[in-house]
């Protein structure tokens, strides 16, 4: 029997998959893939192998994760992939009662069913993969790997929102999110985790985390992945006197207000128009108004993030990006980082431009990097452990 485990990693707009086989203790990839634009008129679907040659590059129209699932399988068994001994999920939110990795039996379905309220968006579009991807390989072990759990570590002060105990005890709180690609951070920079390090995350979704030798200390999502800094197309945090505004001027119902919050606001509401950065920097460069202020808030928020992480962590020894914007704008990084000169950030112009794995220049009292993130690899070393028991 093979030894292959497959996992899924669910974004808000993107699946992404890999199987992987292990050879000397490690995990290594036989194929990665990613659907994009998931619900839009069209994506792309790419499949590459374990030395990164492209096998798979075609136009797809997905108009569910299921269906991106679906043919993320067609696409992996053409390809020649063995039948997966188990599956791991990454689960964004997993509410208040799951916050450790563990199998999917069905008391841990449940327990997220019942939880659909605290991630409206998430668990319910989490649940339809699994009971899809138990279908499709009936008798595989599934897995749940949370973005939340990799949060475990954040102190009251930092979990704790500043409601009345009524509403705290239901498991109002910070949560955190993008756990899995933060781990993957930590795990690649180990053993030399800087004591005072701050990870950015900037994809769809975008966070960041303050991590105090390795561990969460703070993090800017925070109930529900539409908190934090401004996104493609959420808000982040936003003064809560918006939404009985609009409740009460606007004639908005919570599914309004979800809907405006989590799909029409963020870099696409400023812009009125698109959420991707790739577009936006290069409207921006060319004069086009709203775009440029789209680019502005995004980074403005982001350099404020770092600052006050600086001063939770009593200053920065460390700035890492990842994700889509992180790994791939020079332009977002040069902006951020240019505000940042009095916590002793230089970065070196062109290896910023080449997106080099050090992009701060010599001498520099803080060490900027841009590292991918691996949350495909955290979860099938997550999977497999569990797997073993
Ligand atoms: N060269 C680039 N310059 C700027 N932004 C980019 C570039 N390449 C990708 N991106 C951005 O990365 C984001 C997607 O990041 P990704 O981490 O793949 O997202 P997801 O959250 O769906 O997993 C998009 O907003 C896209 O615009
Ligand atoms: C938590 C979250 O926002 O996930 P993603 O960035 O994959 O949408
Ligand atoms: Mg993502």
């Amino acid at each position: 029997m093979s030894d292959a485990v497959l996992v899924i990693n669910s974004g808000s707009s993107s699946l992404k998959f890999g199987l992987y086989a292990e050879h000397a203790g490690q995990e290594t990839v036989r194929f990665k893939g990613s659907t994009s634009h998931i619900g839009a008129e069209q994506g792309r679907l790419v499949l590459k192998d374990g030395e990164g040659r492209q096998v798979r590059a075609v136009d797809v129209r997905h108009p569910s994760q299921e269906d991106a699932f679906r043919e993320a399988v067609r696409h992996l068994e053409e390809a020649g992939a063995e039948q997966p001994r188990a599956i791991g999920h990454r689960v964004v939110h997993g509410g208040p009662r799951l916050r450790q990795h563990q199998a999917l039996t069905p008391e841990v379905l449940k327990t997220l069913e019942d939880a659909t309220h605290f991630a409206p968006l998430h668990i319910p579009a989490a649940l339809t993969l699994i009971r899809a991807a138990a279908r499709r390989f009936p008798g595989v072990p599934q897995f749940a790997c949370f973005d939340t759990a990799f949060h475990a570590t954040l102190p009251p002060v930092a979990s704790t929102l500043p409601l009345p105990l009524s509403v705290r005890q239901q498991g109002v709180q910070r949560y955190g999110f993008h756990g899995l690609s933060y781990e993957s951070i930590v795990a690649r920079l180990a053993p030399g985790v800087p004591a005072r390090t701050v990870v950015a995350h900037l994809g769809s979704g975008a966070s960041l985390v303050a991590l105090d030798h390795g561990r969460s200390v703070d993090t800017s999502m925070g109930f529900t992945p539409t908190g934090g800094i401004p996104m493609g197309t959420r808000t982040g945090d936003l003064d809560p006197g918006v939404l009985l505004y609009l409740m009460r001027v606007g004639g908005m119902d919570a599914a309004a207000l979800e809907a405006m919050v989590n799909h029409d606001a963020g870099l696409r509401g400023l812009s009125e128009g698109t959420s991707d950065m790739q577009a936006l920097t290069r409207d921006a460069a060319a004069g086009h108004a709203p775009a440029a202020l789209a680019v502005d808030v995004f980074t403005r928020g982001l350099a404020k993030t770092v600052g006050a992480y600086a001063a939770v962590l009593g200053g920065l020894d460390l700035l890492v990006f990842t994700g889509g914007i992180g790994e791939n704008s020079a332009t977002v990084r040069q902006r951020v980082c240019a505000t940042l000169g009095h916590l002793g950030i230089t970065l070196d112009a062109r290896r910023n431009d080449a997106s080099a794995e050090v992009i701060s220049a010599e001498g520099s009292a803080c060490l900027v990097r841009v590292l991918p993130s691996d949350e495909e690899g955290q979860l099938a070393r997550h999977t497999r452990r569990l797997l073993r028991g």
